[in-house]
Order: structure tokens, then C-alpha cells, then sequence
């Protein structure tokens, strides 16, 4: 290793991700290991283009960038500009396996060698920005453990597949098995004692499905007040009514989604509707009982369901993690954007709001919807089959805001230096 005052950094990008059959339960609490598979999907990552800037964001992701250097004396982490502390054993786990699996690095340009054995001594710092609420139920570990190890992974140039890499990024948090691909990703129970068949497989990619549209209502972006960590270890101790499902109901579940993901949306939508009801209704099984959902997303799915059964056939299928917080499927643009204004009539925005911070993502069904500013909303007509007794039930600020977005893709590297987190030059946050 030559001795010269480096910094080398990786930025990554990682959109984050939604059960539609839930991970709820380990069997190993170190090693992060399910009782049950899961299958999730990408939904989060709409490339959203700001016109007057060359500029590249995405809705609900996490960019982490992560450098090495000579100069460095000890591990450092920045979440969302704050130092945190690095001892936890998720994190600990993480930086060692990967550090076991790291290779040599030649930057001919900047002149840096390392050598395999060198990075034993070499320190790390990491920068992470979340650009939505962290531990509110919209799986920040998920992201966030994924894009950890995939940066690392690329800065030390370890050169395992996505696969191997998911046995890792489960040991920061179990969901974040599940984000190192795009797509649709089931997360594999396993047998072993040391997790090592305990990993995630792409079933299809974000472009399999690419009709299918994703509204995000986030009704609230406060930290939930029991963890996923803790809510299911208490499910674990105390539920029943969890035993039946990881023994009886799961498994069938994972085979019926595996085929109904050839794009059945139909069944598609019965599995993930039921799948989140029974997470949930597991939650109140547990002692004490844990409340994630609150009258607005219940008030949601009533609406949902509804809909659904007047049609016939189901048209959107609604999820919820640990959080009040509804990720919406539509089968199609048409389905979203009639879907879109009955949301938007029954959660109109405060008059002040600016629509363009009430609708983010693709924005562009606004449009489809025919709306053009926050006044347009009060004119909505009424969604059909309500009883004109119920036609004033509105319930205005009870949405914090909605995400329209589609099935997104896995981890990029972000080769553009000027989106790095962390200074070239000091290796510290900018
Ligand atoms: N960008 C990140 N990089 C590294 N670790 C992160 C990042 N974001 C969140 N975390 C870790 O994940 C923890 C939050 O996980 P938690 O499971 O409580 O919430 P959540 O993942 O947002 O919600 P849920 O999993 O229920 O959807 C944080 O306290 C932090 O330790
Ligand atoms: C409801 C869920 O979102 C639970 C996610 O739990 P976490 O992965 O956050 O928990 P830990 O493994 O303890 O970090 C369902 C899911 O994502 O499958």
C-alpha cells in the first residue's frame, strides 16, 4: 500500500422495498434469520428529472457513500448528517464480512494500490442520506443496510453476486435481504445454522411488470413507537396466532404469489391484501398488542375493498409494513389515475399546500386526472358508489402527501463524484 495521503470513495444509490408476503419473526437474532420466506417488490425508485438542472433524483431512496483512506483512524458513520455509532453488532457483522471478502484495488489514476491483506488495517467512513423518514415503517434498515453493503462491496471490490450479498445486507436488517435486486425478490428461509442458505433470488425484474402503478399515501412520517426488531420479537414470545401463520398460511402463500407474479394481478392482489391483514392483525395478537395501522389506513382499505368488490375483480391492492403508511397497487395507468382522484377526493390538501408537495413521483398523473392546482381538487365529482350521505365525508390533512411510482430497479453505483456525501479530500461528511 503506498503511504501517499488518498481518500478513494464508492457513492450508491438504493431504492427501498415493500413486502407483499411479510418477513415477521426470526428464529436467530444475530444472524437475522426468518421463521418464514418473503417475497418483495421494488417500488420506490422513479427517476424523477428536475428540469432546469441535470440533476437525477429518486422518490424514497438511500444514497450512501463510503471511503477508505490511510488517514482514517477508526470506522466513522454519518446518518442523515448526524455521527452514530458504529459498535452495534448488525453493523459490526456487516463491516467484517464484507472486509473478509475484500480484494485488491488499483486506482492508476489517483495512484492507489491495495492489497487484499491491507484492508484489515484500513479504517472506513460511511455517509448515509435517507430522502425520506427514517424508522417510520417505510423500511429506511431495508435501503439502507442494502446500499451499505453494496458500496462497500463495490469500494473493495468484492466479487460476490447479488445473492451472496444478500446474506450479508440481512445480517444489518432481515428486509434489506430482499434490496439488492429490482424487481419482484423472494428472501429464502434457509435451514442452516450459520444463515448461509438463508439469501434472496430475483423472481422477476422491474421490467416483467412494468404496467402496474404504485401509489404511496404517507400518513404519517413520525418514528413508530415499537420497532420492527422489537414488534417481532414480541410477536415471536407472546402471539399464537404467528405460529399458524409461519406453518400453515406462508408457505402456501409464497407458492400462490410465485405463480401469481407471471401477472396475475387478480391474485396478485387477494395474497398481498390478505398477507398484510394477517401481519397485522398478528400485531394484535401479540401481548401487548402493537398498533401500527391507524383510522386513515383503515380507512383506506375500506375504500379499497369497496372498489374492488363493485368491480368484481380486484383493481388495486393495498400493503402496509410496520407503519400507518398504504403502498398502493394499481394494474394499470387507467386504475391509478382513477385511483389517484379518489384519494384525492376523500384526502383533499390543506387549501395552503402546494400540489407539487402533495403529489410527488410521476406527477404526471395529476394530469390524467385533470388537475392542475390544490383548487381543482375541491371540484373532483364524487367516486361512484358512495351514498350521497357519505359524499361530504372528507377528511382533509390526514395524508401527509402522496408518491405515485412504479416496480424499481436494484442498487447503481453513482459514478458522478459531485453526489458523493463525503469530501474528496478529508474523506469527511461535506
Ligand atoms: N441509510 C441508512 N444506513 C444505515 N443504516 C440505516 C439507514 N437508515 C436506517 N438505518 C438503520 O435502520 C434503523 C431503522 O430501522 P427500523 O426497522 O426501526 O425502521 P424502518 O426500517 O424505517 O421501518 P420498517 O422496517 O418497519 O419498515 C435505524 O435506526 C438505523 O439503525
Ligand atoms: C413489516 C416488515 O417491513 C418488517 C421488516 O422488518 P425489518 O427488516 O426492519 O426488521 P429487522 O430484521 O429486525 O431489521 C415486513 C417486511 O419487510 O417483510
Amino acid at each position: 500500500m503506498n503511504q501517499k495521503k488518498w481518500v478513494l470513495m464508492a457513492t450508491a444509490q438504493t431504492p427501498t422495498n415493500i413486502a407483499v408476503i411479510k418477513y415477521w419473526g426470526k428464529r436467530d437474532e444475530t444472524l437475522i434469520l426468518t421463521i418464514t420466506a418473503a417475497i418483495g417488490m421494488r417500488p420506490w425508485f422513479y427517476p424523477l428529472m428536475i428540469s432546469v438542472s441535470p440533476l437525477i433524483q429518486t422518490t424514497f431512496c438511500t444514497t450512501t457513500t463510503v471511503a477508505v483512506s490511510p488517514l482514517f483512524h477508526q470506522d466513522r458513520m454519518w446518518l442523515n448528517g448526524k455521527e452514530m455509532s458504529l459498535s452495534g453488532i448488525r453493523y459490526q457483522n456487516c463491516l467484517r464480512e464484507i472486509r473478509s471478502r475484500a480484494n485488491d484495488v488499483e486506482d492508476e489514476k489517483k495512484g492507489i494500490k491495495i492489497e487484499k491483506k491491507d484492508w484489515e488495517k484500513l479504517h472506513v467512513h460511511i455517509a448515509s442520506y435517507n430522502n425520506f423518514p427514517t424508522a417510520a415503517g417505510l423500511a429506511s434498515s431495508a435501503a439502507g443496510f442494502a446500499c451499505l453493503v453494496f458500496a462497500l462491496a463495490k469500494l473493495m471490490n468484492v466479487k460476490d453476486d447479488e445473492g451472496k450479498l444478500s446474506t450479508i445486507a440481512r445480517q444489518g436488517s432481515g428486509s434489506a435481504c430482499r434490496s439488492l435486486f429490482g424487481g419482484f425478490v423472494k428472501w429464502i428461509t434457509g435451514n442452516k445454522e450459520d444463515g448461509s442458505d438463508s439469501f434472496s433470488v430475483q423472481l422477476a425484474d422491474e421490467k416483467h411488470w412494468d404496467d402496474l402503478v404504485i401509489i404511496i399515501a404517507v400518513v404519517s412520517s413520525r418514528q413508530k413507537e415499537t420497532s420492527s426488531t422489537t414488534g417481532m420479537r414480541e410477536s415471536v414470545e407472546t402471539s399464537m396466532f404467528i405460529e399458524h401463520r409461519a406453518k400453515d398460511v406462508v408457505p402456501q402463500r409464497i407458492i400462490q404469489m410465485e405463480e401469481a407474479i407471471t401477472r396475475d394481478f387478480p391474485s396478485v392482489a387477494r395474497l398481498t391484501c390478505a398477507d398484510s391483514n394477517q401481519f397485522h392483525a398478528v400485531c394484535l395478537d401479540t401481548c401487548p398488542p402493537i398498533f401500527y395501522m391507524n383510522d386513515t389506513s383503515h380507512r383506506i382499505i375500506s375504500y379499497v375493498e369497496k372498489w374492488n368488490r363493485s368491480e368484481g375483480t380486484p383493481q388495486v391492492a393495498y400493503t402496509f409494513d410496520a407503519g400507518p403508511n398504504a403502498v398502493l397497487i394499481a394494474r394499470n395507468r387507467n386504475i391509478a389515475t382513477q385511483l389517484l382522484q379518489r384519494l384525492l377526493f376523500y384526502f383533499p390538501p390543506p387549501l395552503d399546500t402546494d400540489l407539487n408537495s402533495y403529489v410527488l413521483g410521476d406527477a404526471s398523473i395529476l394530469k390524467d386526472v385533470g388537475i392542475q392546482s390544490v383548487k381543482d381538487v375541491e371540484y373532483l365529482p364524487q367516486p361512484p358508489g358512495i351514498s350521497n350521505n357519505n359524499a361530504s365525508l372528507k377528511y382533509k390533512g390526514d395524508v401527509n402527501y402522496f408518491i405515485c411510482t412504479k416496480p424499481g430497479r436494484g442498487p447503481v453505483l453513482l459514478s458522478d463524484e459531485s453526489q458523493a456525501l463525503l469530501n474528496a479530500e478529508t474523506g469527511l461528511p461535506k
